[in-house]
């Protein structure tokens, strides 16, 4: 995405001006100078641009510089900070409450990935243990309950809606109530958009939010469209209290920068992101992980949110067995089926400090495929050969001929399975030493990022390894990061 590109031209600006021995104000000047052109060709107001680089300078001390006082970091920070500032809308968004209904209406204009946002929300939400369900009031757009209703079955969410009736108010304010009765969490009201900002739309929207009394009304805004959000997003915040903003089609060509800083600008939290089509390309946005992710810099905090998400930080039956060394192909399986919990491969990937850079959308999918593919396979497997420690000996050509046959693969791909088996198998043997938390929780590597990333590359399917040059491109990334201190940087939880 053009994002990716923009913080690939700000990290090098960054990274060529500490290669130089002396750090003069042309120095600076220069890093600005390309740091401002990459913003201003990502579509950023001109304005914001100005301020953040008076700001960045302004923050810089260029005498504890010359003394080469931990140079790096300090510029490093000066412009994340800056670039932080610019994103943020100054409001926290609404937090839904546990255990009483929560109603939050969607609104924005046609094709602004409303339909898809809503389902995309309602599954973010689902998928952590809440009670969320979608009420579609949109009687303009003939079709639009149809899709709603597709969407929710297929992520399997309760759903409500009409082809009969014309009222788009009556339909929200009894799915409402019906929901509310059967004590849902999070209910979601679609409504209808227009092509343009039209009167009707406006009053439509404020009769359905008069009958449902939204706790929170979210802004659905296409990417693509820069800094003509600015003006969309004020139009939709006097017709309505908007108080979050869903930005989608940030996988695109658009230039995001564009739209990102015009609704920071209009003091309207963005809570999530819509980065493809499919329902898991969402992505809770927090300005700071945000600008982190943007820079390369990876986001430590998020990876660790993801992790305890998924429950990956407490698994004490998992971390007995490792840290006595034992490790099978079932409990392989169970870590694919963890790591598939935390969401898509590239976005775990990007969490990752250095990461992004080096991701390319399509190598993503074909990782989490290979991974699926991993997990078929081992479905043909027998308990016997799943629970085994010694793989040598288990799987003869037969077998695996067999378990090929059994999983519509070929049978190099089950010797391929067995190999990456081995190599886990491997690196377990090594982690013997593992202090497991009282509780069970998984070794205290948070503390310490840069072993935590090692642990990481470790994990890593050898391809993207491949990809990134091997360990030694990976310890080249891990010597690009040292003597930054990422606690400042990614608000790492404590
Ligand atoms: N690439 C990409 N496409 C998206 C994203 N979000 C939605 N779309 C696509 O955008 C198109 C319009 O999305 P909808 O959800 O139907 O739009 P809508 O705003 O509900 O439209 P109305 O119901 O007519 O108001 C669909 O083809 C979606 O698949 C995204 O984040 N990235």
């Amino acid at each position: 995405m053009v994002l990716a590109e923009l913080g690939g031209r700000i990290a090098q600006a960054m990274r060529s001006m500490t290669s130089k021995t002396v750090i003069d104000e042309e120095a600076v000047d220069n890093m600005l100078k390309e740091i401002s052109s990459a913003l201003l060709s990502s579509d950023v107001n001109v304005k914001l641009v100005s301020s953040l680089r008076k700001n960045v300078k302004n923050r810089i001390n260029l005498e504890d510089l010359a003394t080469g006082l931990n140079r790096r970091r300090m510029i490093q920070q000066a412009v994340f900070e800056e670039l932080c500032e610019m994103l943020n809308p100054g409001k926290k968004p609404y937090q839904p409450k546990k255990g009483k209904p929560n109603v939050i209406m969607f609104v924005g204009l046609q094709g602004s990935g409303k339909t898809t946002s809503c389902t995309k929300y309602a599954l973010h939400y689902q998928r952590k243990s809440w009670k969320t369900c979608l009420v579609c009031s949109d009687t303009f757009r003939a079709g639009a309950f149809d899709q709603l209703k597709q969407n929710a079955t297929k992520a399997r969410i309760p759903f409500y809606g009409s082809y009969t009736e014309r009222d788009p108010v009556k339909i929200a304010r009894d799915g409402v109530e019906m929901f509310k009765k059967e004590g849902q969490e999070i209910i979601i009201v679609d409504t209808s958009g227009r092509h343009k900002q039209e009167a009707s739309l406006f009053e439509e929207m404020q009769q359905i939010a008069a009958a449902v009394e939204p706790d929170d009304i979210v802004f659905v805004l296409d990417s693509s469209i820069g800094q003509a959000a600015h003006d969309q997003a004020t139009a939709f915040k006097e017709a309505v209290s908007v108080g979050s903003v869903i930005m989608t089609k940030l996988d695109g060509h658009a230039k995001g920068g564009g739209a990102l800083s015009a609704v920071a600008a209009t003091s309207s939290p963005i809570v999530f992101i819509g980065t493809g089509e499919h329902f898991d390309d969402f992505e809770t946005f927090e300005v700071r992980s945000f600008v982190s992710r943007l820079l390369g810099l990876g986001d430590v905090g998020g990876l660790m949110n993801a992790i305890k998400d998924a429950g990956l930080d407490k698994q004490p039956e998992l971390y007995q067995k490792l840290s006595q060394g034992v490790f099978t192909l079932r409990d392989m399986y169970e870590q694919f089926q963890n790591v598939m919990k935390m969401g898509p491969i590239g976005k775990v990937m990007s969490m990752i400090p250095g990461m992004s850079a080096l991701m390319t959308k399509g190598r993503e999918h074909e990782s989490q495929e290979r991974f699926k593919k991993f997990m078929t396979i081992m479905d043909s497997m027998t308990d016997d050969e799943l629970d085994t420690e010694n793989v040598n000996k288990i799987f003869t050509d037969t077998r695996v001929f067999r378990i090929a046959q059994g999983s519509g693969s070929h049978p190099q791909q089950v010797w391929e399975l067995i190999e990456e088996f081995k190599r886990f198998q491997k690196m377990i043997a090594k982690m013997k030493h593992l202090k497991i938390g009282k509780n069970g929780e998984m070794p205290q590597m948070t503390r310490n990022p840069q072993q935590a990333m090692q642990q990481m590359g470790k994990c890593l399917d050898p391809r993207m390894l491949k990809q990134i040059g091997g360990m030694s491109g990976l310890q080249n990334l891990m010597k690009s990061m040292n003597g930054m201190d990422m606690s400042q940087f990614m608000g790492m939880p404590e």
